[in-house]
């Protein structure tokens, strides 16, 4: 069973269109990437999942029913992570989860033991009467998780979740979206890391401007740029290299430049790799080294809109 379906939805803010039509299906079980740059369009689509926003048109159902008819069926069955922390920092950590677990209409023992359940998992029950002002980053995100989980909803949202957060605690979180996938949630994970992505996610839309511009598994994804290879130029730092003359090289895609890296995509089966080495040597650049890569979802996503997912 879908447990999500969106369908042309549309949103805009004035003039300006921030999801475009969007159509989008996740089944239950899934681990679902939402893969875009900052202002991609991934808030908007999910304040409108969790009802926060109304679309100006089009429709989005959690499990077959309709967000604004079965508002709290919805609400119920969906635990949202927001982008920005959102904790009280004068309540405790127990209090703080069982006030949004209560929002959902638990009591008694059973509000209690759902509270209780959900800082372990998020592995802060030692910090029950501590107040999360003291947190580090990483930890006022798991709780900010425990408050998202308690309810125990089908389907949970994870907007950005690891954006400023320490190794350990990021792992801690993507182990948590594993296990919590193992326990039977579906959960929709948005980043701008792809690696994160790759790692966990067992489908993925990439978006862009409001719209998904592309769809499927990771192998999927990257089949759509078979046809692509890489190569990564080092070159002697502060050179400057013409990169329109490298552009114009037959075989060329895309050439992004990182500070002294070049990264030249090209035709699979064009050979020009003597013409590029060429064009440098002709304009005194220093190759420092050179290297092959094989494609990964940044290269799906250079290759489908031009730009880099780092370079935001
Ligand atoms: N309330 C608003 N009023 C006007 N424009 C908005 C509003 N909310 C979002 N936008 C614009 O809509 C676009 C999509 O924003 P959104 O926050 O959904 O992107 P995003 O993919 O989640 O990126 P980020 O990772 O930065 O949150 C952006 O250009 C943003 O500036």
């Amino acid at each position: 069973m879908n447990i999500l379906e969106i369908k042309n939805v549309t949103k805009k803010f004035g003039d300006f269109i921030a999801v475009d039509n969007m159509s989008l299906t996740v089944a239950e079980g899934e681990i679902f990437g939402f893969l875009g740059t900052n202002g991609a369009g991934k808030s908007t689509t999910i304040n409108m999942i969790s009802g926060l926003l109304r679309a100006n048109s089009g429709e989005i159902k959690i499990l077959g029913k309709d967000i604004h008819k079965h508002s709290r069926f919805a609400k119920k069955n969906i635990g949202i992570v927001p982008q920005d922390i959102a904790i009280y920092e004068d309540l405790t950590t127990y209090e703080n989860v069982k006030f949004f677990a209560g929002l959902y209409g638990l009591r008694g023992t059973q509000l209690h033991e759902q509270v209780e359940k959900a800082l372990e998992f998020v592995g802060l029950s030692d910090k029950h009467k501590s107040y999360p002002k003291s947190f580090s980053g990483g930890m006022k995100r798991r709780l900010n998780i425990a408050c998202a989980i308690a309810h125990r909803p089908k389907l949970i949202i994870m907007d950005e979740p690891t954006v400023g957060i320490d190794p350990q605690s990021r792992n801690y979180i993507l182990n948590s979206v594993k296990k919590l996938n193992e326990m039977g949630c579906t959960i929709i994970y948005t980043s701008h890391y792809m690696e994160e992505v790759e790692e966990i996610c067992s489908r993925i839309a990439i978006i862009d401007h409001g719209k998904i511009i592309a769809e499927g598994t990771k192998e999927q994804l990257k089949a759509i740029i078979t046809n692509t290879k890489d190569v990564w130029i080092e070159i002697k730092p502060m050179e400057t290299i013409d990169l329109n003359k490298i552009e114009a090289i037959s075989g060329v895609k895309a050439v992004q430049m990182e500070e002294n890296l070049m990264k030249v995509s090209s035709d699979v089966s064009v050979n020009n790799l003597n013409d590029i080495i060429q064009c440098l040597i002709n304009d005194k650049v220093e190759i420092r080294s050179l290297k092959e890569q094989s494609p990964n979802l940044e290269t799906v996503f250079l290759t489908l809109t031009g730009r880099s997912l780092r370079d935001h």
